[in-house]
């Protein structure tokens, strides 16, 4: 059994019909990519792993526990982090400030903004986060303006206040969207990185290819809310249903 399960899971919109039928096992310690053409249904599926949607059929387990009913916060609790298209860190804060935020949370159990400056002297939030930012090769940031960094560094800088939360599945949403190269290099490598210095199983929604092929073990696509294939990525690359709805369309990307 996988770390993650869905079965015959379902949404419709109206009269779309965004998923139908989706079956995806997810192993512990992989990563896997999900791939589709824009449309294809990839984030109304991510959203129901989160708690953000609730599928109308089907059912979703984490570590053999149900997540359907559940809040955001509580499967997050479970131990799955998502990573956002659009980094979400505290810009008015410093990159120290944003790392303690889950450092409390994950000890607490929640966060409080009246909390926040009793954070401060919190010597064992403050080494934890310190810590992290290490972790992330960002200690020399550790006083600039959240807001004033590259996209890469807030995007680095939220995976690093997601592992805070020490998730055991980490959901990345078109984590290099609108990057440079060399930002999405670096992220790929923090990923990597990531992946071999820590018990963790990442699912990655992606659509820049480079980045899924140099990331994924496992590979499933999605077409018009249904998986059309799953495989490695080396048979993806040649699988002629896959070119037919992916591959052609992903030259637009
Ligand atoms: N809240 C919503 N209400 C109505 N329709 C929606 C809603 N969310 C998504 N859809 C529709 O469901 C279908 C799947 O959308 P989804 O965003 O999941 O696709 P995607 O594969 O993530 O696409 P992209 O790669 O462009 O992000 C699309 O036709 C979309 O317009």
């Amino acid at each position: 059994m996988g770390i993650l399960e869905v079965k015959n899971v379902g949404k419709r919109f109206g009269g779309l019909q965004a998923l139908s039928d989706i079956n995806l096992s997810i192993t512990q310690g992989t990563v896997h990519a999900i791939i589709g053409p824009n449309g294809a249904g990839k984030s109304t599926l991510l959203n129901c792993l989160v708690g953000k949607l609730i599928p109308d059929t089907g059912s979703v387990s984490f570590e053999g526990k149900s997540v359907l009913g559940r809040k955001p916060h509580e499967i997050n609790q479970m131990g799955i982090s998502r990573v956002f298209q659009t980094p979400e860190i505290f810009g008015d804060l410093s990159v120290m400030e944003n790392m303690m935020i889950p450092c409390l949370a994950k000890r607490d159990g929640a966060f409080s903004l009246q909390a926040y400056h009793a954070l401060l002297s919190d010597r064992e939030i403050v080494d934890r986060a310190e810590h992290m930012l290490e972790d992330m090769n960002m200690a020399d940031k550790r006083n600039m303006h959240a807001a004033a960094m590259s996209r890469g560094d807030k995007r680095r800088l939220e995976i690093g206040m997601c592992l805070a939360q020490e998730p055991r599945l980490l959901l990345l949403d078109e984590p290099t969207a609108g990057m440079a190269r060399a930002d999405t290099n670096n992220t790929i490598d923090l990923l990597k990185q990531i992946k071999d210095s820590r018990p963790i199983t990442i699912a990655i929604i992606e659509h820049d290819m480079h980045v899924v092929f140099s990331l994924a073990e496992w590979i499933t696509v999605l077409a018009q809310g249904t998986p059309l294939v799953e495989d490695t990525p080396d048979k993806i690359k040649g699988h002629p249903k896959v070119r037919e709805a992916y591959l052609g369309e992903s030259a637009e990307h």
